[in-house]
């Protein structure tokens, strides 16, 4: 096969070392053998790697090449999270059947009332950063998705601000971390030194903390008859695996393994796409404004809930989440291992236990599938007529096969309905730029220096509370009243508008020129510009004349 040997008895586990540089080698090794299949050394260690379609196909519709590359997934085995992801073939048929209700059609259904109610606490949590300038979006995004992940796998609901709540989002916090660091080590054999004692506590603190919610479901079982008879259209992961259990196909230590295992591999990779998304949003506001545009138009008085009929209508969200994952996709490799020799393409046969990579970040960005542009961000590349020019295998976010990402739906229907909440109701920027992003492999995609993002309300939105609220200090004013101490009455507003600068970015997070805005528009929408107190002075009427005519 064309190889990629590297250096004599580390072959390219140098490429390692830097991880903000191990994209662009792995493109570079491709390049260099001029193939889209063959082999590269870490090591003593021969790896088959293939970014061409028609060998992924058959790699992942095979049976033989069912279990998982030992060496890749390392990281998981550490006796809480090596579940269904990584089990081998036959044990992995019993855990996939086992798992699948709970990713099935109708639980799926029952689960949008949580993912509008979790989009909707992501949205007034992110409402309240606005007009502070450029914010961690990304930590929110995370724990938001921690929660909804939690509820939905474990049925119960983390309460913000209790001590659970900080111990468990900061052992996930931790796990990660060393499960990444576990992965960077172990592909240079060096693997032991991720197994730190912190590690070794978070995972026994995460571990009691499962088995105490197994417990406490258990109990809840026996206490009431409902509980025992699963309502099949709403069922959590961890009963369905209680009653694995109680079938005699799962013991207790499977069902802790499975609930953790989909934790997870649902919370990380979710929140790595949904953090993507509005990275690349707020870094293409044309962009921005056409999936907002499509989103109103489907919603012209705002959201109440966003269901799952509505999700047919949206067809350019679609092809920008479609081109926002191709350029970063949470999980960017996989990697299997043949479950017997076999031949993988004519002429060359594969031992028992070859280890296979599909480097999912460099396929999705191959000129020879995407064309010259193909780091360039373009979701027309999802046009049906373009869609329909390429080999299917060219794009692969949840993998495909029988061993494909069984919880694709689950992510797709939450995070589209997060960015619609987000996107009717939240303005997004960045002055990150998109040609600086460096992406890392970590346990998911992650960034070199993740860009942080600000928020605004759009304009519209703000209007009609804006108008309401002024006629609200209206009223009072001329009732001599103030109905808020706190701010200044209305003629106070006007007359003096950049002292209230301050209480009113604070209160709604909007700019000056905004507030002009605002206060142009009352005034021309009640038409008391003829009142001269009302009207302000001259130098702020040419602002607001100013200010409006950039808005028209
Ligand atoms: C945007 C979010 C997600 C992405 C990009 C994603 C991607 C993937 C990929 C690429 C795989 C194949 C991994 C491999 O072959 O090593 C996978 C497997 C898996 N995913 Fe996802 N996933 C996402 C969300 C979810 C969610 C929300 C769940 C569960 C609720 C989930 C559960 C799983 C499970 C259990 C597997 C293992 C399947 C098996 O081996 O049979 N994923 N995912």
């Amino acid at each position: 096969m064309p190889t990629q040997w590297g250096l004599p008895f580390i072959g390219i586990a140098y490429q390692f070392i830097h991880l903000n540089k191990v994209y662009r080698n792995v493109s570079r090794g491709f390049d260099e053998i001029k193939q889209l299949t063959g082999c590269v050394w870490v090591a003593t260690t021969p790896y088959i790697v293939t970014v061409e379609p028609e060998v992924i196909k058959k790699i992942t519709s095979s049976p033989d090449y069912l279990n998982k590359a030992r060496d890749l997934y390392t990281h998981f085995h550490n006796g809480v999270i090596n579940g269904i992801i990584v089990s081998p073939v036959q044990k992995w048929k019993l855990d996939r059947k086992a798992v699948s209700p709970f990713l099935g059609h109708n639980n799926l259904m029952s689960f949008f009332s949580l993912f509008n109610e979790n989009a909707i606490s992501v949205k007034n949590k992110l409402a309240g950063m606005a007009g502070r300038g450029e914010q961690d979006v990304y930590a929110v995004i995370k724990a938001f998705g921690l929660q909804l992940s939690i509820l939905t796998i474990m049925g119960i609901k983390m309460e913000e601000g209790t001590k659970k709540y900080d111990e468990t989002m900061n052992a996930f916090i931790v796990l990660v971390h060393h499960m990444a660091q576990n992965s960077i080590y172990s592909s240079v054999g060096l693997g032991f030194l991720a197994n730190t004692p912190e590690y070794h506590r978070i995972l026994k603190y995460l571990r009691k903390l499962v088995r105490s919610l197994i417990q406490e479901n258990l109990a809840k079982q026996v206490e009431s008859e409902e509980m025992n008879n699963f309502d099949e259209d709403n069922q959590s992961l961890i009963n369905l695996t209680l009653k694995a259990m109680r079938q005699g196909q799962f013991t207790e230590k499977d069902v802790e393994i499975e609930c953790f295992t989909m934790i997870a591999a649902s919370y990380e990779t979710s929140a790595s796409a949904a953090f993507s998304c509005l990275v690349m949003l707020a870094m293409h506001p044309e962009i921005q404004e056409r999936v907002f545009q499509e989103i109103r138009s489907v919603y012209p008085d705002g959201i109440t809930s966003v269901e799952y009929e509505d999700l047919k209508k949206f067809s350019y969200l679609d092809r920008f989440i479609a081109e926002a994952l191709r350029l970063a996709p949470p999980i960017p490799y996989i990697g299997r291992q043949t479950v017997k020799e076999t031949e993988l393409l004519p002429g060359l046969t594969l031992p028992k236990n070859m280890q296979i990579i599909i480097p999912i970040y460099e396929l999705h960005r191959r000129k020879e599938l995407w064309g010259p542009d193909a780091d360039r961000f373009n979701p027309d590349n999802f046009l049906p007529e373009n869609v329909a020019k390429r080999h299917p295998y060219s794009h692969m976010i949840f993998s495909k096969g029988a061993r494909n990402c069984i919880g694709f739906r689950y992510a797709d229907f939450s995070l589209r309905v997060l960015l619609i909440n987000l996107i009717r109701s939240l303005k997004l920027s960045t002055s990150f730029k998109y040609e600086d992003i460096v992406h890392m492999p970590k346990v998911t995609l992650s960034y070199e220096v993740e860009p942080r993002i600000a928020i605004e309300k759009p304009l519209k939105e703000i209007n009609e509370s804006v108008i309401k609220e002024f006629d609200n200090y209206i009223t009072a004013d001329k009732s001599g009243e103030q109905i808020n101490p706190s701010l200044p009455t209305a003629v106070e507003r006007i007359n003096k508008p950049k002292s209230n600068i301050n209480v009113e970015q604070q209160l709604r997070g909007i700019t000056i020129s905004e507030h002009m805005q605002h206060l142009h528009i009352y005034f021309r929408s009640r038409g008391d510009c003829r009142n001269r107190s009302l009207r302000g002075s001259t130098q702020q009427r040419k602002v607001i004349k100013q200010q409006t005519s950039i808005v028209k």
